[in-house]
């Protein structure tokens, strides 16, 4: 049976990424991290509190020292959720087409607006128009989502489990290989 790599997701705020990973780490049996999670764990602190005292700067170091920890020393069976910039410096993008099958989960502007707004963490949106924000950082980034993914899952109108199984569906197909499904 062909080994399944480290699975990468990649996507929009809302598109998913940390509710999808940890399910379809649990179909297959990998352990799951959450780059953000991981992030606040190294500093100590959220990720609010990094960007106001640090900027986005110091974030996006953090963010960058985070992901190569991971995909070098880890246990090189895992799922990782990233957060929507992991896409914007090429290092992260080199780092992610050398080390993972990458999934782009797919989400329009509306639906990464709806599944947001009920939540204040994530400082980028903390504007007087996060759709407008949302818009502005899709136009830029859905290109480099797409350069460094393998394959591209829509998640609009989808349940999250209906996602995770049609997440799983493709990389099997992809790797042709068996997963186990639970
Ligand atoms: N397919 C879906 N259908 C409906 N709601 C969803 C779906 N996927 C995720 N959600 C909900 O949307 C919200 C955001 O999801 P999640 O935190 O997993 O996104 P994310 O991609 O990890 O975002 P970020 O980049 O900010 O970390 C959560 O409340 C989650 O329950
Ligand atoms: O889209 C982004 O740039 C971000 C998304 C979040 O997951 C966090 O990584 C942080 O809030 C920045
Ligand atoms: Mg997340």
């Amino acid at each position: 049976m062909t080994k399944v790599p480290n699975i990468i997701l990649v996507g929009p705020m809302g598109a998913g990424k940390t509710t999808i990973g940890r399910l379809i780490s649990q179909s297959m049996g990998k352990e799951f991290y959450d780059l953000d999670k991981v992030i606040e764990d190294n500093a100590g602190a959220d990720i609010s509190w990094i960007f106001e005292k640090e900027g986005e700067d110091g974030f996006r170091r953090r963010e960058t020292q985070a992901l190569a920890d991971i995909v070098q020393s880890k246990t090189q069976d895992c799922v990782l959720a990233t957060g929507g910039g992991i896409v914007m410096r090429e290092e992260n993008r080199d780092i992610l087409h050398e080390n993972a099958l990458v999934v782009y989960l797919y989400a329009s502007v509306a639906q990464q607006l709806y599944r947001t707004s009920k939540s204040t963490h994530r400082p980028l949106l903390q504007t007087g128009d996060p759709r407008a924000t949302l818009k502005k950082l899709f136009e830029v980034r859905d290109p480099l989502y797409k350069e460094v993914a393998t394959l591209v899952i829509e998640t609009d109108a989808r349940h999250p489990r209906s996602v995770a199984n049609k997440v799983l569906a493709a990389i099997k197909r992809h790797l042709n290989t068996e997963i186990i499904v639970s």
